[in-house]
């Protein structure tokens, strides 16, 4: 059976990535989501465990063993240096569960991966296609104000540290408009007509 096309989905905090793939879930479409499988493969495997707290410290978990995601977004958000390091050791770890659960829905047309950051398809990457979620950045600050517990100035932090939206236009092949002007369905429902395929089109 051959393995599905690999659909990457970005976008910088806010945009609605989440939203989007909660679409491609309804639609049947499987969803990996980098940064949940991230922070859980943080918390469970122990090559991670033990490189985290040679790089930051003990406190980078919690008496009870739970990833500390305050106190090393406290460390790493500000340094973008320790963030690299930190990318370092979760990444390959990541990438290779990636891997295995594409092998997991062979014979499907097509997956999608939700990540906050993300290389050009085809980049020392197996994706197929990257999706960038657009929406204007004074509207994200206020959704996420409206779902987290963070300042405006935590949100803009996040977002200096991100890559910026000229990068993202850089590695998008498709562009979703969630600026709540733009009906979103149709737009995931055009990009579905595309994906499912199973074929590159382009
Ligand atoms: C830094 C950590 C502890 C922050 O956790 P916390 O629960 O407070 O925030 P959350 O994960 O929701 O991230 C907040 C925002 O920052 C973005 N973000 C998360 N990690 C990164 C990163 N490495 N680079 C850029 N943006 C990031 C998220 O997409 C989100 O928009 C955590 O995100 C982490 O361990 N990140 C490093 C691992 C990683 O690279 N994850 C991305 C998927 S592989
Ligand atoms: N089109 C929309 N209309 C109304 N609310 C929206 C829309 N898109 C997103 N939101 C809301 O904005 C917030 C951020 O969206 P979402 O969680 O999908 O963003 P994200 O890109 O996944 O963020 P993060 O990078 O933090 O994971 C959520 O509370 C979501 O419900």
């Amino acid at each position: 059976m051959s393995l599905p096309l690999q659909i990457g989905i970005t976008g910088g905090i806010g945009s609605g990535k989440s939203v989007v793939c909660k679409l491609f879930s309804c639609l049947g479409i499987p969803v990996y989501n980098a940064d949940s499988r991230a922070k859980w493969l943080t918390n469970h495997n122990p090559q991670i465990i033990e490189s985290v707290i040679a790089l930051l410290g003990n406190e980078s978990y919690t008496r009870e063993g739970n990833y500390n995601t305050a106190y090393v977004s406290s460390l790493v958000f500000n340094n973008e240096e320790l963030l690299k390091k930190l990318n370092a050791i979760i990444h390959p770890v990541v990438m290779q569960d990636t891997t295995d659960w594409v092998g997991n829905h062979a014979g499907l047309p097509y997956v999608v991966k939700e990540a906050a950051i993300m290389n050009k398809a085809g980049d020392r990457n197996s994706l197929d296609y990257v999706v960038v979620v657009e929406a204007p950045l004074e509207l994200r600050i206020t959704r996420i104000l409206q779902r987290d517990r963070r300042s405006e100035a935590e949100i803009r932090a996040i977002v200096k540290r991100q890559v910026s939206d000229e990068e993202r236009k850089k590695v998008g092949d498709f562009f979703i408009q969630n600026d709540e002007e733009s009906a979103l369905i149709p737009q995931v429902l055009m990009l579905h007509d595309i994906f499912k395929t199973g074929k590159r089109s382009h």
